[in-house]
């Protein structure tokens, strides 16, 4: 059965906290390199998050039906997707000292996922839990356990900022006005 790490294991990324300068510049530098390598980066987060988590590729009307991780790699929808979360966690890093631009940001991905997409926010925690993974696990020698530390909080207050743009559309009266 799918393992829904966003609801258990990932609860430490339910409250925002303060990011220090040094976190900053830690997630700055570890971006960098992480960025250099955007596209492989982005795609074999995709890869991972609908490989360990197929629910979430109900949204995507295009791969929705193919498991094979090879197949999914060819997939122009997959690959757009990783292109843009990548854009926007790069623009996330650039405005780490704004947070008003960086609540900004959060606002309009969270916005178009609630009521253009009809994403389960969850899924914004199990996509952050699968980029620490594999950013852990791609970039070892600049992830240490002090980076994936900064990550984390910087991922637990993109999920926060999603959550309460999720409430303030009406999430709960949306999704089950569906039903
Ligand atoms: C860090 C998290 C994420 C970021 C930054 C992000 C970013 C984006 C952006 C910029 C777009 C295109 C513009 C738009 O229509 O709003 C988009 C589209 C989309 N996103 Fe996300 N996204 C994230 C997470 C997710 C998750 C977790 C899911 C579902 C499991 C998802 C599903 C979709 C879908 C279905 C589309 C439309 C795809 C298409 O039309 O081809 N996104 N996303």
């Amino acid at each position: 059965m799918e393992r829904m790490q966003g609801e258990g294991e990932l609860d430490h990324l339910e409250r925002p906290s303060h990011l220090t300068d040094g976190e900053r510049v830690m997630i700055q530098d570890s971006w960098a390199k992480v960025y250099e390598n955007c596209d492989d980066a982005g795609v074999a987060i995709l890869i991972r998050l609908f490989v360990n988590f197929p629910s979430s590729k109900q949204y995507f009307k295009h791969f929705k039906h193919i498991e094979e991780p090879e197949e999914l790699e060819k997939s122009v929808q997959l690959r757009n997707h990783a292109h843009r979360v990548m854009n926007a966690i790069n623009k996330l890093v650039k405005n780490l000292d704004s947070s008003d631009k960086m609540a900004s940001g959060v606002r309009l991905v969270a916005r178009a996922h609630a009521l253009k997409h009809k994403v389960e926010p969850v899924y914004f925690k199990i996509l952050s839990g699968v980029i620490l993974e594999v950013l852990g696990e791609a970039f070892s020698d600049v992830v240490t356990p002090e980076v994936a530390a900064a990550w984390t909080k910087l991922l637990a207050n993109m999920c926060c900022g999603v959550t309460a743009v999720y409430e303030e559309v009406g999430w709960n009266k949306l999704s089950s006005s569906t039903e």
